[in-house]
């Protein structure tokens, strides 16, 4: 056979040796036909090589591969092209992302992939640019700027999607408020062809079209100004049976609805499933999962396409697991609402009304009076990492987690161009003991690999993790199920049971979901380490090692490339005295790490340790504070003034909470190590009785 031409007909027709689109097929369903990796012999998987990318941030690709080579992206949107069997570096791309818009990422300087067709590799950056380049030598072909970023700002983080000559692409940012859409560009020029917006303008400018005009009816307020989110970040599906395209819509911008959209209204299209024309953008049909959406319940989750039977009838469907908790089953062919049942343990809502299609909320889900604990938190009992489906046992695997979050409004709404704003504090209840807090969040939520019988709609089997934010899926004729996990370990298990038959230690986090394909006949495995986005930014984890440069591993059968080296020790500077015991200043500057520090920087200042430790500087950081918080003097490398949004008191504030944590962990790093034991044991009890208790809630 000749060499393969990635086009619609090519990615539809779904070869078992290449996996040419983000999802492998159109249906997104991430199987493959592949079987000489199998049950019977997957303890003889072992690494064939690792490739070293230039950054240790979040990966979370899925490689296409043609032919042999592998198409990634990694940190800063940047491209790279390796020879599969090899590991060897064909040519790379580096878009130059400006290191300060990094800060208008709310999830990590991360980007989830390419999109190939006719030759070319089409990637989105994190400056909101679409890029196309040549597949053989990365030269770039054209370049469009898909957002204007002036206005709003706007990142892509997710892969760009193609069919029938065209570019399918969103964006994010209704963490920070920006107004949502797609777009389609003509793969050869990257001329804009349409815009579908997600939400509405200001109706006194006019409606772009009969969508928009229907969606107005559903705001009040000054909703606008905010911009109203509904960020199309992550899935878009072309659907090849019935010539639509579906997006999944992000959440409200700001969170708080009460803010957005004072006088109700269920704010479409938030959190919905919208199908719209391929060819020109017309809107066809919609179905909302959460009505005036209020904790980032986002339904950009993966849309995986599927036939099944339905009360004794064939029903052309969407599975849909998306983070507020529920598992649905959608008439593709008209939005109707088949199914929804609860996968993960949920408390905003009791059950889906299937006569309205409503959900039907409880009493405190709105937190309008007073704080609430929900179920499932912020980060979803399901995020961005992708499912798989195996036609072998008929189950959805899907990269549960379990988790809460304490919804509190925020006092008096200020917007701010360019920061967070949710209407919603960040900060949750501060816990004094550093070991306590570790152990408590590990005890409130947790991750599994969760099988889920579609038919059913109720779970086959589930195998829970040891920590939280665990990586997306891949399902093969070999009987097998991938994942890579938070802990490091890349895992493969029984699809039908869940039996874990291989794991292998990467030494770094892993997220994204594995691949597989054959080169000169033989089958790979390839799945991207390296730890980050959204969870793993924010709940930082006590570590003793440096991160490891975020890699590309490559898995086959007596592979034998070496182990990977052991990352160096952490260096830890000793952080200089308080400058304040003051409790009203202690809090004030808790309160504004949260709002302004906490998603990169991690909670209670423990962070990942690809960002720096902020307990952990040498001195001449805490010299140079104002210089660098408020002036930004290290912008060139991402960290990005606050001279707008805070003051000089405000900065001594926030000051004097991180040299307040960098002192507590001091001390706790210099208590003897019998005292540190006794005090682990101790607190295990109280985290596991509070953990206890709080599954109550
Ligand atoms: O509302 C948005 O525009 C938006 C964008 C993104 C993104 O682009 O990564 C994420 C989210 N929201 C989000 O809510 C979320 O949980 C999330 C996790 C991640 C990640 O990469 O780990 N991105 C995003
Ligand atoms: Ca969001």
């Amino acid at each position: 056979a000749g060499p393969t031409v990635v086009n619609t007909e090519s990615i539809s027709a779904n070869s078992a040796d290449n996996w040419l689109s983000y999802g492998k097929d159109y249906k997104e369903q991430r199987y493959s036909e592949l079987d000489q990796i199998n049950v019977d012999n997957v303890s003889d998987l072992n690494l064939a090589w690792s490739f070293d990318t230039d950054f240790n941030r979040g990966l979370e690709a899925t490689p296409v591969v043609i032919d042999g080579v592998l198409y990634l992206t990694g940190n800063w949107s940047v491209v790279y092209a390796l020879d599969a069997k090899s590991g060897k570096l064909l040519w790379k791309y580096d878009p130059k992302v400006p290191r300060e818009w990094g800060k208008m990422a709310c999830c990590d300087v991360v980007n989830r992939g390419v999109a190939a067709y006719e030759g070319k590799i089409i990637f989105g950056t994190l400056d909101a640019r679409l890029i196309a380049l040549d597949a053989a030598t990365g030269e770039r072909i054209w370049e469009v700027l898909t957002a204007d970023t002036s206005v709003y700002p706007y990142t892509i983080t997710g892969a760009p999607r193609v069919a029938k000559g065209k570019v399918f692409i969103g964006n994010g940012g209704a963490e920070y408020g920006v107004r949502g859409y797609v777009s389609a560009y003509d793969v050869n020029t990257g001329e804009q062809q349409w815009r579908f917006y997600t939400v509405p303008a200001n109706p006194a400018d006019g409606f772009e079209n009969q969508a928009m005009e229907a969606a107005a009816k559903t705001w009040t307020g000054e909703w606008w100004n905010y911009g109203g989110g509904g960020t199309v970040w992550d899935a878009i599906v072309y659907d090849d049976e019935l010539d639509q395209l579906y997006i999944g819509v992000g959440n409200g911008s700001p969170w708080n609805a009460k803010v957005r959209s004072p006088d109700g209204g269920d704010n479409l299209y938030l959190s919905s499933i919208v199908a719209l024309n391929p060819d020109n953008g017309d809107y066809l049909w919609h179905y909302q999962e959460t009505p005036a959406e209020s904790w980032d319940y986002t339904a950009t989750q993966h849309i995986m396409l599927a036939d099944m039977a339905f009360d004794g009838q064939e029903r052309k469907v969407i599975w849909h697991a998306p983070k507020n908790g529920f598992f649905f089953v959608i008439d593709r062919t008209n939005g109707e609402l088949l199914s929804a049942e609860p996968y993960s343990d949920v408390n905003w809502a009791s059950h889906y009304d299937l006569e309205t299609g409503r959900p039907v909320e409880t009493k405190n889900a709105r937190y309008l009076t007073k704080a609430q604990m929900i179920r499932p938190s912020s980060m979803g009992a399901h995020n961005w990492q992708a499912m798989a489906y195996s036609p072998q046992t008929g189950l959805v695997y899907i990269p549960a987690i379990n988790s809460l979050f304490e919804y509190k409004s925020v006092k008096n709404y200020l917007h701010e161009w360019g920061q967070w704003n949710l209407g919603v504090y960040t900060q949750q209840q501060s816990v004094s003991d550093p070991i306590l807090a570790q152990l408590l969040t590990s005890k409130i939520t947790q991750g599994a690999l969760l099988a889920w019988d579609p038919v059913k709609q109720e779970a086959a089997w589930e195998v829970p993790h040891k920590l939280t934010w665990n990586g997306g899926l891949l399902a093969t004729a070999g009987g097998l199920v991938f994942q890579g996990a938070a802990d490091g370990d890349v895992l493969a298990f029984r699809a039908d049971n869940g039996e874990k038959l291989w794991s292998f230690n990467a030494n770094t986090g892993v997220m994204a979901p594995p691949v597989t394909y054959t080169v000169n006949g033989e089958q790979y495995i390839t799945i991207l380490a390296g730890w980050g986005g959204a969870f793993g930014l924010i709940a930082g984890l006590e570590r003793e090692v440096a991160p490891p440069p975020s890699r590309v591993l490559t898995f086959k059968l007596g592979g034998s490339a070496l182990a990977l080296p052991a990352n160096p020790l952490k260096k830890i500077h000793e952080p200089p005295v308080r400058i304040s015991s003051d409790q009203n200043i202690l809090e004030e500057g808790r309160s504004l790490y949260y709002a302004y520090c906490s998603a990169c920087h991690g909670t209670e200042v423990i962070s990942n340790g690809a960002i720096p430790d902020l307990r952990h500087l040498p001195t001449a950081f805490h010299d140079n504070f104002n210089a660098i918080v408020l002036d930004g003097v290290m912008k060139k490398a991402g960290m990005v003034g606050f001279s707008d949004v805070l003051t000089e008191e405000q900065a001594f504030a926030i000051h004097a909470y991180i040299l307040e944590q960098a002192n507590i962990d001091r001390e706790r790093r210099a208590q003897s190590s019998w005292w540190v034991a006794i005090k682990t044991w101790f607190f295990k009890i109280v985290a596991a009785v509070l953990g206890f208790a709080m599954t109550f809630v």
